[in-house]
């Protein structure tokens, strides 16, 4: 990702460990886990098992939300959202060596991102998503180009509702990474839609 690697296309989120576990080796090499409603105790066991899955392949591990179990555990890189960057703790966060990528939904949200100096921003929805409610409704592929303009260097992840269909629109837009969480999920067969998106995104 920025300054040490190129970003990866094909961004998985999921919502279990075990998820992660079955669709990693499927071509997945950049994956969230993005855990919500756990206890800490779960949270923990499952970030771990996560981190020592995706070391052993090759896979980089984004952990959602949970900054300090993050680093805690020695992770290397987390997801903070608009709220989570209110008590997230940015300079123990560098201080580690922990990249993290932010959320952005309008302008002021991008300026105030990139004021951090991210991994990456994230633009969403791009199209409309059925995962959770949100103030904010489709940003379409315009957004996704002036994002692009605005970022600069810095890696633009898009998200929301993608599809394999909808990636030449998002990339030719400027996307530099797509990320995913219902069309796998809820694919018939995950494995095989995960492998899907690999290919369309390589
Ligand atoms: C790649 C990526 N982009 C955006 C989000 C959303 O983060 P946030 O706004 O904090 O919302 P939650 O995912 O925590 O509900 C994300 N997780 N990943
Ligand atoms: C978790 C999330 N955050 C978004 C944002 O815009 O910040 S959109 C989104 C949902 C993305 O999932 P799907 O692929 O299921 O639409
Ligand atoms: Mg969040």
């Amino acid at each position: 990702m920025k300054d040490d690697q190129a970003m990866e296309r094909f961004y998985l989120i999921v919502g279990h460990v075990g998820r992660l576990e079955l669709l990693v080796p499927q071509g997945a090499r950049l994956v969230q886990l993005r855990i919500k409603d756990a206890s800490e105790a779960e949270l923990r066991r499952q970030i771990a098992r996560a981190r020592d899955f995706c070391a052993v392949h090759g896979a980089q591990l984004v952990v959602n939300d949970h900054w300090q179990i993050a680093l805690d555990l020695n992770c290397s890189f987390v997801h903070l959202g608009q709220e989570d960057m209110e008590t997230a703790d940015f300079a123990a966060l560098n201080r580690a060596g922990v990249r993290y990528g932010l959320s952005t939904h309008d302008e002021a949200e991008l300026e105030r991102a990139l004021r951090h100096d991210p991994a990456y921003v994230a633009l969403g929805p791009v199209y409309p998503t059925l995962l959770k409610k949100m103030k904010w409704g489709p940003q379409g592929l315009d957004r996704v180009s002036r994002w692009k303009q605005i970022a600069g260097q810095t890696p633009l992840v898009a998200i929301g509702g993608l599809t394999p269909a909808r990636l030449p629109g998002v990339f030719a837009a400027g996307a530099d990474s797509a990320a995913v969480v219902t069309d796998i999920q809820q694919a018939d067969d995950p494995e095989a839609r995960c492998r899907q998106w690999a290919e369309a995104c390589a």
